[in-house]
């Protein structure tokens, strides 16, 4: 069977068109900036074969450059997506110099067929090689299986533009870009599979990211943007493996807000939300990192110190009390107060629901002395 290569590119190209089309379609608006990058580089792939089969009949140097620089540009994007995937990528200047010098090469080098073929292809294999490091490094606890896909196909593909580049620049065997030689076939059918996995991990990666979201969301109380009940109960397990393995001190303070349905009651209820927002952004600003904090419903709070016995959690609650009073005053015009509970992980204790009872416990003791004030279980 002969493959045509030029048939091979119409196919690809064809293909990379509708793709990117369809792709903002169905992902619709409000996607985010990892999943856009995703996107564009599609799109761009799709425009730098247009203009690679174009150049064969007209404008042959501006279109091969358009795509050459279309085509770095795509595996910028793809960068970008995977940065925010995934976080800080390694190789990103260096990828960015690629990015500039291959179509500035290519083009400054144009009457000299080896050396714009070696360049363009050699460096572009390069940029490839970088992207797919940056799909698997650095690796990230969660097991991403969509990672792997996109760098087998990322390295397959430079593995056959390198070969292209070496053709070209080192031997008579590859006098065009649709010269029928047996490596540029295998690219041409490489590249059309690495193109069709490529898009399905990019969409399995977005599935991925809309999945995390949906999560947070369970996880989240969208009134303060602390831990829920779930969210915290789920945290605070680990942390308390975590102070258990190691054999740490910790420390639980269930705290409740004052009289809460009096100040609905008088001030309305957005002012009670308002306060709620602002005990919540005190405990934040009096926790250490490390340290966890939720709202377990209503206007109860709770915390989890680390590292951390009585003492600390009497100091944390002696600063939290008075930041409470002088930004309540200020930003609610009332002095907003809260009772609480410590209480400390015993030794032995292997449930979280156990030492928060005990919190609980020594809370209700709080109220039940008169309020505004912090009880030791
Ligand atoms: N504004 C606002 N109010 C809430 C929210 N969640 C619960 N509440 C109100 O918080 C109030 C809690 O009332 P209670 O359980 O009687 O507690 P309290 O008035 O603080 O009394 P003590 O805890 O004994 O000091 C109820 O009126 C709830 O409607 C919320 O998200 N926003």
């Amino acid at each position: 069977m002969q493959l045509d290569f030029l048939t091979l590119m119409v196919v690809m190209a064809v293909n990379l068109l509708m793709i990117s089309a369809t792709l903002p379609m169905i992902m619709g608006q409000g996607i985010s900036r990892a999943a856009r990058f995703a996107q564009k580089s599609l799109l761009l792939q799709a425009g730098a074969w247009v203009a690679i089969i174009l150049s064969a009949s007209f404008w042959d140097q501006a279109l091969s450059t358009v795509s050459v620089a279309a085509n770095a540009l795509a595996q910028w994007m793809i960068f970008r997506a995977l940065h925010e995937w995934l976080g800080p990528r390694p190789l990103e200047k260096p990828l960015l110099a690629l990015v500039i010098l291959t179509p500035l090469g290519y083009t400054l080098g144009f009457e000299h067929y080896a050396w714009r073929v070696g360049w363009a292809n050699l460096l572009m294999g390069a940029s490839m090689l970088i992207v797919a490091r940056a799909a698997l490094y650095p690796a990230l606890e969660a097991d991403r299986r969509w990672r792997y896909l996109l760098m087998a196909c990322l390295t397959t593909s430079a593995i056959f533009t390198i070969a292209r580049g070496l053709l070209g620049a080192f031997t008579d065997q590859y006098p065009s870009f649709r010269t029928p030689h047996p490596v540029n076939l295998m690219a041409a059918v490489a590249t059309n599979v690495s193109l069709v996995l490529g898009t399905v991990a990019l969409l399995v990666a977005w599935r991925d990211e809309t999945e995390l979201k949906l999560r947070t969301l369970a996880m989240t109380d969208s009134l303060t943007g602390l831990l829920n009940r779930r969210g915290f109960m789920a945290q605070g397990e680990n942390m308390l493996a975590h102070a258990w393995r190691h054999r740490l001190p910790m420390t639980a303070l269930m705290l409740d807000l004052d009289d809460f349905k009096g100040i609905n009651d008088r001030h309305g209820h957005d002012v009670g939300d308002q306060a709620l927002k602002l005990f919540a952004r005190l405990l934040e600003e009096t926790c250490r990192n490390g340290d966890l904090v939720g709202r377990l419903g209503g206007e109860e709070f709770c915390v989890l110190l680390l590292h951390n016995s009585a003492p600390a959690g009497t100091a944390f609650d002696r600063r939290l009390r008075e930041r409470l009073h002088d930004a309540s005053a200020a930003e609610l015009g009332f002095v907003l107060d809260y009772s609480g509970g410590l209480a400390l992980l015993a030794p032995g204790e292997a449930s979280l629901a156990g030492l928060l009872s005990r919190a609980d416990a020594a809370l209700y003791q709080a109220k039940a002395a008169g309020r505004g004030r912090l009880v030791t279980a």
